[in-house]
């Protein structure tokens, strides 16, 4: 379950009146690009795609000797995986991710890893990232150098259903694959093959997870009152004017997900209007409670410019008991009998206060749980807050212009034909 605290911004009761026409409208004009060719709402669909998820069950109960999973991708193709992974790995498979071009743990992980138990994933929608294509020649040269004839089984794509070097790839070699819709862009895409194919093998439960989603979609189709994902919405649009927002999730488990969190708010949203103004806010990620021993001096008595988002879950699946320890009643007694998940609790809902105290902007969403379901409804419901928002700040929330030219700048300092001017 998800549910949203908002008894520190008195106002917003008030506001969802007032915006409820502004709302509403928006999800319309959302809803009705969805008819519209080329455009990118796939992701809406995909909790409801069970035969993919099949598949995937299928695959995963073929390669039971999978002991290391590698996984070649970057920004919405490794971001996602990642956040779940780390919460949910039930089996005990080491995932490696290189989302990165850095030598040396290259080097590092390729000297650790055993390439007859290993499963290679690489994962690119477009199959033109430059980091992940650099991945892929490494590991596929170290597959083939390994394993001779073999190499095949241990490497699977995931990317467009037609487009891209590596559907070009899997074709030529006879290669497994996953396709990602072509109506699913990457930071939209932790629910098609990209996030589920790495978790089957994590030995998460993918139903409870599409389940959640499920949850979200529908919250976000009912009446406003109903509607998390156009309140939310509405709370980040009432703050448009603070250029910070900060999303600060208390829980360890989750502790990739406000990276996910910020690709999908940025990336979507911080853009220019169709006037030709700059629109978007910073997502910055934070961590409870180790950032409340860095971040929070700054978020208590820095400068009020910040919407602060806290995620904090209501349950612990098992609490620890703390002992008591005899020799340090003074310092720790008051924790003596209590549980770990207590001092989180107490922790959360104090930073929440102090906030609220100081002047900043904040409000709470709670997660019954870290549990798949949860996570999978709090995730669908970010991305439905973020294609709204996009419709109520007037910019495409499913395009990247702005790291075009970056890319075509690497292009040319590395020679690749047909981008020699700009270097
Ligand atoms: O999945 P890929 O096509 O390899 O893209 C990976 C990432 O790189 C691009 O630069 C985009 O800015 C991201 O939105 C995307 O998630």
């Amino acid at each position: 379950m998800l549910r949203l605290d908002t008894r520190f911004l008195k106002g917003f009761p008030k506001a969802l009146k007032v915006y409820e026409k502004d709302l509403l409208e928006a999800r319309e004009r959302l809803l009705a690009k969805n008819k519209a060719p080329g455009a990118m709402l796939g992701w809406m669909g995909l909790p409801e795609d069970t035969e993919t998820l099949r598949e995937i069950r299928r695959y995963r109960e073929a390669h039971p000797w999978v002991e290391d999973y590698v996984l070649l991708g970057i920004g919405g193709s490794a971001l996602g995986p990642k956040a779940l992974e780390a919460a949910f790995n039930e089996s005990g498979v080491r995932f490696h991710y290189v989302d990165h071009v850095e030598p040396e743990p290259v080097r590092k992980l390729l000297r650790t890893l055993d390439p007859r138990k290993t499963l290679v994933n690489a994962i690119s929608k477009s199959g033109a990232t430059a980091e992940t294509l650099a991945a892929l020649l490494i590991f596929l040269n170290w597959l083939q150098k390994s394993l001779g004839e073999g190499w095949r089984r241990h490497l699977v794509l995931t990317t467009d259903p037609q487009r891209g070097a590596l559907r070009a790839l899997a074709e030529r070699e006879g290669l497994r694959t996953f396709a990602i819709p072509e109506n699913v862009g990457g930071r939209y895409s932790v629910l098609s093959p990209v996030g589920l194919l790495p978790l089957a093998f994590a030995g998460a439960d993918l139903e409870a997870l599409l389940m959640g989603a499920r949850k979200a979609n529908e919250l976000a189709l009912a009446p406003l009152e109903q509607s998390l994902p156009l309140q939310t919405a509405l709370l980040q649009h009432l703050h448009r004017h603070l250029p910070v927002t900060v999303f600060m999730v208390y829980s360890e488990r989750l502790k990739h997900l406000p990276s996910w969190f910020v690709q999908l708010h940025d990336e979507s949203l911080g853009k220019q209007d169709r006037e030709g103004n700059r629109v978007g806010t910073t997502a910055v990620p934070a961590l409870g409670p180790a950032d409340q021993h860095a971040q929070v001096q700054l978020f208590r008595e820095g400068p009020l410019d910040k919407l602060i988002v806290l995620v904090v879950p209501e349950r612990a699946a098992e609490d620890l008991p703390l002992p008591e320890v005899a020799g340090l009643e003074a310092e720790a007694g008051y924790l003596f009998g209590k549980g770990l998940f207590a001092l989180l609790k107490a922790e959360a809902e104090a930073t929440y206060r102090a906030l609220a105290e100081a002047g900043q902007r904040v409000y709470t969403l709670y997660l019954s749980e870290v549990s798949p379901y949860a996570v999978g409804w709090l995730l669908q419901h970010l991305m439905w807050q973020t294609a709204f928002l996009g419709e109520l700040w007037g910019v495409n929330a499913f395009d990247q212009p702005g790291v075009e030219l970056g890319k075509r700048l690497t292009f040319a300092l590395l020679g690749r034909p047909g981008y020699g001017e700009e270097g």
